[in-house]
């Protein structure tokens, strides 16, 4: 999919929620349990009910991985599904993937050609030749970990190398490689007061934003410095709505969470030029 392509659907529906996939069978209504592919029969429930009220979804790999060949297949079927019946919704599978270059290249098959998703994320840790693989792919999306929303984010993203923090140093070095147009960034909700900053020194890329909802960072905060004028911010909640109830009413649950998003959204987005 396309940037433009993207902010267009932004536009369209008010929206710019990205629900994510994190599939627990501890978690899910336990009547699902009787289905042949209980992961799936959640995913496409939860899918039918907020589509309308999303821009994209976000399966984390390590969710399905632990479920071993089953968990696979139903990643495999779940975004079958969503291009099948919802080709305009944004797909991004966070992976957090990065390797020598020949590794980087399968992996990049593997997400962009095989699965067809529109993105992934990637660590920079290992450098230009470990993302510029990923880059290459026309119209899918390389979403580089900047600064990421948990604790140890300050271990190492917020330390000073030649005067600069080392988010900084991802976000500025991987603007001057090869297909950077191609580049987003993750950046979590919980640090909303960098916003500022990274915006100024990467005024027109998107940034992937979890942390709202289970985590505690605040949507209204996010917005202040994040917005650009695509819309620029892609915000995860993934637990926060998936979960909502797991009671035979999950679905429409999680829509009610969603849609409490999206009004929230829908607000900022009329109001954008206060921000
Ligand atoms: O900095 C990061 C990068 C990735 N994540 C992932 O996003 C979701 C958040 O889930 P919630 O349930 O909404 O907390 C999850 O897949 C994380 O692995 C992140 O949280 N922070």
């Amino acid at each position: 999919m396309t940037t433009n392509e993207l902010v267009a659907q932004i536009r369209k529906k008010k929206s710019f929620l990205c629900i994510g996939l994190d599939i627990d069978l501890a978690k899910i209504p336990s009547h699902l349990l009787q289905e042949e592919d209980p992961i799936f029969a959640f995913n496409k429930a939860i899918i039918d009910s907020t589509h309308h009220l999303a821009v994209a979804y976000k399966p984390n790999m390590a969710f399905y991985e632990a479920y071993g060949l089953k968990g696979w297949k139903a990643l495999e079927k779940t975004i079958h599904y969503l291009n099948q019946n919802y080709p305009e919704i944004y797909t991004i599978a966070d992976a957090k993937r990065g390797d020598i270059g020949n590794t980087s290249t399968r992996y990049a098959k593997a997400f962009f050609s095989d699965l067809n998703f529109d993105s992934i994320t990637v660590a920079p840790y290992m450098g230009e030749d470990s993302v510029v693989p990923f880059l290459e792919f026309e119209n899918k999306h390389t979403i580089l970990l900047a600064l990421t929303s948990n604790r140890g984010a300050f271990d190492f993203q917020t330390k000073k190398v030649d005067g600069d923090e080392v988010y900084k140093k991802v976000i500025q070095t991987s603007q001057t490689w090869k297909n950077n147009h191609n580049l987003m960034y993750v950046v979590g909700a919980t640090k909303a007061e960098y916003f500022k900053e990274i915006r100024a020194i990467a005024p027109n890329n998107f940034l992937l934003v979890p942390g709202v909802g289970a985590q505690g960072g605040s949507l209204a905060e996010v917005c202040k410095y994040g917005l650009n004028d695509d819309v620029g911010l892609l915000i995860n909640s993934s637990r926060g709505i998936i979960y909502a109830s797991a009671e035979a009413n999950f679905a429409e649950a999680a829509a009610l969470k969603a849609k409490e998003l999206q009004q929230e959204m829908e607000e900022i987005l009329n109001h954008q030029k206060e921000y």
